[in-house]
C-alpha cells in the first residue's frame, strides 16, 4: 500500500542554516511514526513544510497520494481536511464554547446541510473519544491544561483525518497527564486506523505511542528503528538522547 506521507530528498535552508538535508521519510497507513531530534534540529520546520506553511528549497512531498507542491489553494484546503493537527499551543478559541470550538472545522469543510444532519453527533462522539462529554458547554478557560489538550485532540479528530500531526503533544503536562494523552493517541490510532507523525521530546510518549522512530540529526534521517532498538544502540549520537 502507498504510504500516507512520503518525503523525498527534502532540503530547507534559512541563509547559511541548512536545516533539512536530503531528508527522507515515509509513513504507512495506520502507523505512528515519531521524529526525535534536539531542540532546533528542524522538527517544526519539517511539519510546516509538509502542511505547506513553508516553502521548501527542493524535494518532493506526497501526502495522501498528492504532490503538495502542485496543489492550488482550494486543493490544499481540502487535503488539510484529511490531515488532523494537534498544535503545541492547542489553538483553541477562548471566546467560544467547547461545542463551538469543535464545530469550527465542520463549518469550514461541511455544507450547511451536512452540519444540520451530523454536527451535533460528530461533536458528541469526538468529546466521548477523549472522555470529556460533560465539558460541551464550558469555555476553554474553565479547563485544565490536560483537558484543553484533549479538546484540541477531539477537534483534530472531528473530520476523521487519515493522518494526524502531533506537535509536542505532551509538552508542559505533568507525567500522569502526559501518559493519559499518550494513551488517548493510541486509542485514536486503534479506533480510526489513522496514521500519525509525532514530534516530541518526551521519550515516554514516544515509547508508548510510536511504531517506528526517526532520529533527526544534523538535518538528516540519521537512524530509523523501533524505540526499543534505538534505546539499545551503542552509537554515541543516539545514546545521547536516552541517557
Ligand atoms: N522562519 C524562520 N526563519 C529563519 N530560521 C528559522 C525559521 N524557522 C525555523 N528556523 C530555524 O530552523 C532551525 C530549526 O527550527 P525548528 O523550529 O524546526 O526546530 P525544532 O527541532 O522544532 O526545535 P524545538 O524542539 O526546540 O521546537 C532553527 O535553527 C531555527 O532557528
Amino acid at each position: 500500500m502507498e504510504p500516507v506521507i512520503q518525503i523525498k530528498d527534502l532540503n530547507k535552508s534559512f541563509g547559511d542554516n541548512h536545516v533539512l538535508r536530503n531528508f527522507n521519510m515515509a509513513i504507512n497507513a495506520g502507523e505512528n511514526l515519531a521524529i526525535l531530534g534536539k531542540s532546533g534540529s528542524g522538527k517544526s520546520v519539517l511539519i510546516k513544510c509538509i502542511i505547506s506553511l513553508m516553502e521548501v528549497d527542493s524535494g518532493e512531498m506526497i501526502v495522501l497520494g498528492k504532490d503538495i507542491q502542485l496543489l492550488n489553494s482550494d486543493e490544499l484546503d481540502s487535503l488539510r481536511a484529511e490531515v488532523g493537527f494537534l498544535f503545541q499551543s492547542n489553538a483553541l478559541y477562548d471566546s467560544m464554547t467547547i461545542r463551538e470550538n469543535l464545530e469550527f472545522p465542520l463549518r469550514r469543510h461541511w455544507s450547511k446541510e451536512e452540519r444540520k444532519k451530523g454536527a451535533d453527533a460528530a461533536v458528541k462522539e469526538a468529546l466521548e473519544d477523549v472522555g470529556l462529554s460533560h465539558t460541551i458547554d464550558m469555555m476553554p478557560a474553565e479547563l485544565s491544561g490536560g483537558m484543553r489538550k484533549r479538546i484540541a485532540l477531539a477537534r483534530a479528530l472531528i473530520l476523521r483525518p487519515k493522518v494526524i500531526m502531533y506537535d509536542e503533544p505532551t509538552t508542559g503536562l505533568d507525567p500522569i497527564t502526559s501518559r493519559e494523552i499518550s494513551n488517548l493517541m493510541l486509542s485514536v490510532q486503534k479506533k480510526y486506523k489513522s496514521a500519525a507523525l509525532i514530534i516530541s521530546h518526551d521519550l515516554n510518549c514516544i515509547k508508548m505511542t510510536s511504531n517506528r522512530v526517526i532520529m533527526l540529526i544534523e538535518g538528516t534521517r540519521y537512524a530509523e528503528d523501533t524505540y526499543e532498538n534505538l534505546r539499545k544502540s551503542e552509537d554515541p549520537k543516539i545514546k545521547e538522547f536516552f541517557d
